[in-house]
């Protein structure tokens, strides 16, 4: 006997006998109903006194039977599909009168039905009025679905089911592609901050999403701000949320939900399977955007082992599949890249990694000695990501890579030579950008970069003062560099002052201390390395001879 799914407890076994035997019917699949089907579903609801759903395939199979309504129906589980509707419609009985309700509506929605049907059963037991309805396409100014007027079932008995859900499909990928070449085919991704009571500092975060979204690759097409006191365990913005989230991620064809908060595992599959959408976190987008940028071998290593670090208690009753591997902006989703490797191939690969950079860290440490034996003192460049670090870089030492306009540009640190007057040769060593609510796992896999800022005798700490937030950004990077247990002093350069307002310049040089420069314009850079010179000469640094004279 096939399983009957739902509200089967108290049925007696030959009413579930007939009603599993539900699974043998099949209906043209270009019919929404038959005489047949519509009297025995009818006879059969009646008689238990439940009402009764089926879900069929676009062939008209009956692939699953359940007891109740249409939201105690379990759908087949698909991963996520570029397909626009689901290829399922649900047919169900409705005890009595009364037409869709919203909760019927919103299974047509969320599941992304071809079509919902309800059969009324009147008082005794014969089909009664149909009720039907289809989803409408996303551009259209009524509600997400459309409903047709409710008629005797046998007026609906030639309705071409198949031409209506053909032509659905073919509006809905239209639309598709105009919204594509429109913004040049970006993956196109609603982003979700949460604001649990932190005001500014949450539509701070949801900005740098769409900054980080944007390096990505990817389009935010719109930014959603959830009040909520607390989060929800399990869907942690709520159902109804999600609901909406997914009706207007349909509006806007968007495919993908970024939150600007870390989800469980648990969370982010549960919001996956709820949605259909393809969900991302901001660590996982931080990850992504490091991928993409990490050009050198060690920097790669670095990067995948945080990754695999990060996916790997994700993976948890996912079988061997890794579906979430490479479920980056850009890459597939779930669904689509099946890789099928199992946990022990993973575990094999994070340990070849680590030990690949712990080999990295030896040959820099020997590179350190070296450099410690001849006495040359370092600088290492430190700051929020897209201060202008790199740019500064090249300015204190007129060689060097672009600064890009991106985030998280420089992945590799660069170490470079410079002079400062009255001390002489010194090193400056770029460094990875920091950013808030750093992703622990990077922090780990990073260690082997920021160790030169560990061993660095001053640093330069640069803060973009043109942009809002300096102060937050200030803080997050000082916090930061107390958790590396750095020590070493610090030179504050007000970066970008071409840029800054006078008045804001003013303000933080009151609060922070610090010399206005613009790595861009070259200006300020006299005054910031005579500072660097204060700093490493009060440390005790011993000029070289003939630095004396510069
Ligand atoms: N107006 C202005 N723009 C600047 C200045 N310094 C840097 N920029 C711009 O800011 C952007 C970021 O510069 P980068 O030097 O790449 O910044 P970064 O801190 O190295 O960034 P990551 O390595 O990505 O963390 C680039 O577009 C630069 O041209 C400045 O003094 N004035
Ligand atoms: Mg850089």
């Amino acid at each position: 006997m096939d399983k009957v799914f739902g509200r089967t407890q108290g049925l007696k076994k030959s009413e579930l006998k007939r009603i599993s035997n539900l699974y043998r019917r099949r209906l043209p699949k270009d019919r929404v109903l038959t005489p047949e089907l519509a009297h025995t579903l009818a006879a059969l609801s009646a008689e238990v006194g439940r009402p009764l759903s089926l879900v069929l395939d676009r062939e008209g199979r009956v692939v699953r039977v359940a007891v109740g309504d249409a939201k105690d129906v379990p759908f087949p589980e698909e991963g996520w599909s570029e397909r626009r509707l689901s290829g399922y419609r649900l047919l169900h009985t409705h005890l009595g009168p009364g037409g869709l309700s919203r909760p019927d509506l919103s299974v047509l929605f969320l599941r992304r039905l071809d079509n919902l049907a309800a059969l009324e059963v009147e008082a005794d037991g014969r089909p009664g009025l149909l009720h039907l309805a289809f989803l409408s396409p996303p551009r259209a100014l009524e509600e997400d679905w459309r409903v047709l007027p409710p008629k005797p079932f046998h007026q609906y008995l030639d309705l071409d089911l198949w031409g209506e859900v053909m032509a659905l499909e073919e509006e809905l990928s239209r639309q598709a592609r105009v919204l594509e070449v429109r913004d040049g085919s970006g993956e196109r991704a609603l982003l979700v901050g949460v604001d649990t009571g932190e005001g500014p500092e949450a539509e701070a975060v949801l900005r740098e999403l769409a900054e980080l979204t944007r390096t990505a690759g990817g389009v935010p097409v719109r930014q959603i701000l959830v009040f909520r006191k607390s989060l929800d365990p399990r869907y942690l913005v709520g159902l109804g949320k999600l609901e909406e989230l997914k009706s207007l991620a349909y509006h806007e064809n968007a495919s993908t939900l970024i939150f600007g908060v870390d989800l469980t595992p648990a969370q982010a599959r549960e919001i996956e399977r709820v949605t259909g959408l393809k969900v991302l976190d901001r660590t996982q987008l931080i990850l992504d955007i490091f991928a993409l940028h990490a050009k050198t071998p060690e920097a790669q290593a670095q990067v995948e082992l945080a990754q695999l670090r990060y996916l790997l208690p994700r993976l948890v009753g996912k079988g061997k599949e890794m579906s979430r591997l490479g479920g980056g902006i850009g890459t597939r989703g779930p669904g689509e890249t099946k890789l099928e490797v199992d946990r022990r191939r993973l575990q094999d690969r994070i340990a070849h990694l680590s030990r690949k950079l712990q080999d990295y860290a030896l040959r820099r440490q020997e590179a350190r000695q070296k450099r410690k034996r001849r006495g040359v003192p370092l600088v290492a460049v430190v700051g929020y990501t897209n201060a202008g670090k790199t740019t500064l870089l090249r300015a204190l030492t007129r060689a060097g890579e672009e600064g890009e306009d991106k985030l998280f540009a420089t992945l590799r640190p660069l170490t470079r030579r410079g002079f400062l007057p009255g001390v002489g040769e010194v090193l400056f060593t770029d460094t990875v950008g920091f950013i808030r609510h750093m992703p622990e796992e990077l922090l780990t896999a990073f260690r082997a970069t920021l160790e030169e800022v560990r061993e660095a005798d001053v640093l330069v700490h640069v803060l973009d003062a043109s942009e809002e937030g300096a102060l937050e950004r200030h803080r997050v990077v000082r916090d930061l560099l107390l958790d590396l247990g750095v020590e070493a002093p610090v030179v504050l350069a007000l970066n970008k002052a071409d840029r800054a307002a006078p008045y804001d310049l003013y303000f933080l040089g009151e609060r922070l201390g610090g010399v206005p420069v613009s790595a861009l314009k070259g200006t300020g850079l006299k005054e910031l390395k005579e500072a660097l010179a204060r700093a490493l000469l009060d440390l005790g640094v011993r000029p070289q001879a003939w630095a004396q004279y510069t």
